[in-house]
């Protein structure tokens, strides 16, 4: 794998024009598509549910990546499948049988994800990182998209690193909410591994440049 990978979150695209958005990403450089399902109990805000994520995968050629900030997100993993999840990720703070849960996704022949919200210390998953394919680092408050970046992201990074280096897996390290080119080559630099971009790939000019500079953020020089 080509290092970050760059996962555009669907929430900030134009849902009146989903097509045309999902065939845009079809020609850009991102890696995967990341799916954001909200529940309005976990946080505050409903986002959309599967009738909407089959037809994204009806028109997708990348991977799907599922966060569900949702509670019991067990009742839904059938449904993500059904509708082209490769990865799912489900919260810490939603799931107090987190060791099963993680098990249940990799059944499902997926990689499994766990993101933490930004009060909560990378350290909670020391005892389950062998289950524990990505580190979700919710770097605003989720519930929303287009929030500013929280900085003490970086040093939970670092941590989240530091940890998968300790335990010896394979684990990702995945930031979500606020990434622009103002902070995504220092997160890569902390040991980000994947980025999630909603609103500064949507918003942009040119989609299509502004995820070809996210995925080559290691190698410009300067950022404008
Ligand atoms: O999970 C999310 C919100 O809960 C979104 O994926 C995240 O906020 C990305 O959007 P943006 O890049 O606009 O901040």
């Amino acid at each position: 794998m080509n290092f970050p990978l760059i996962a555009p979150s669907i929430l900030a695209s134009d849902f009146g024009n989903l097509q045309r958005d999902v065939e845009m990403l079809n020609s850009s450089k991102a890696d995967w598509l990341h799916i954001d399902i909200m529940d309005g109990t976990f946080v505050p805000n409903i986002s959309f549910g599967f009738p909407v994520t089959a037809a994204i995968n009806k028109h997708t050629k990348k991977p799907l990546d599922f966060h569900l900030m949702i509670e019991q997100p067990s009742r839904y993993f059938k449904q993500c499948v059904e509708t082209g999840a490769e990865v799912i990720s489900v919260h810490h703070e939603a799931c107090p049988n987190l060791h099963r849960v993680l098990q249940e996704i990799r059944e499902l022949g997926c990689k499994a994800g766990v993101a933490l919200n930004p009060h909560t210390p990378v350290n909670v998953l020391k005892d389950i990182m062998e289950l524990t394919d990505i580190i979700l680092l919710m770097s605003v408050n989720p519930g929303f998209g287009g929030q500013k970046f929280i900085e003490r992201t970086f040093q939970k990074v670092r941590d989240a690193k530091e940890m998968v280096l300790n335990a010896g897996t394979h684990t990702m390290i995945e930031i979500d909410g606020g990434v622009n080119m103002n902070n995504a080559r220092a997160l890569c630099q902390a040991g980000a591994d994947i980025l999630v971009a909603g609103n500064f790939v949507f918003s942009a000019s040119d989609p299509l440049e502004t995820i070809a500079r996210l995925k080559t953020v290691n190698s410009e020089e300067k950022f404008v």
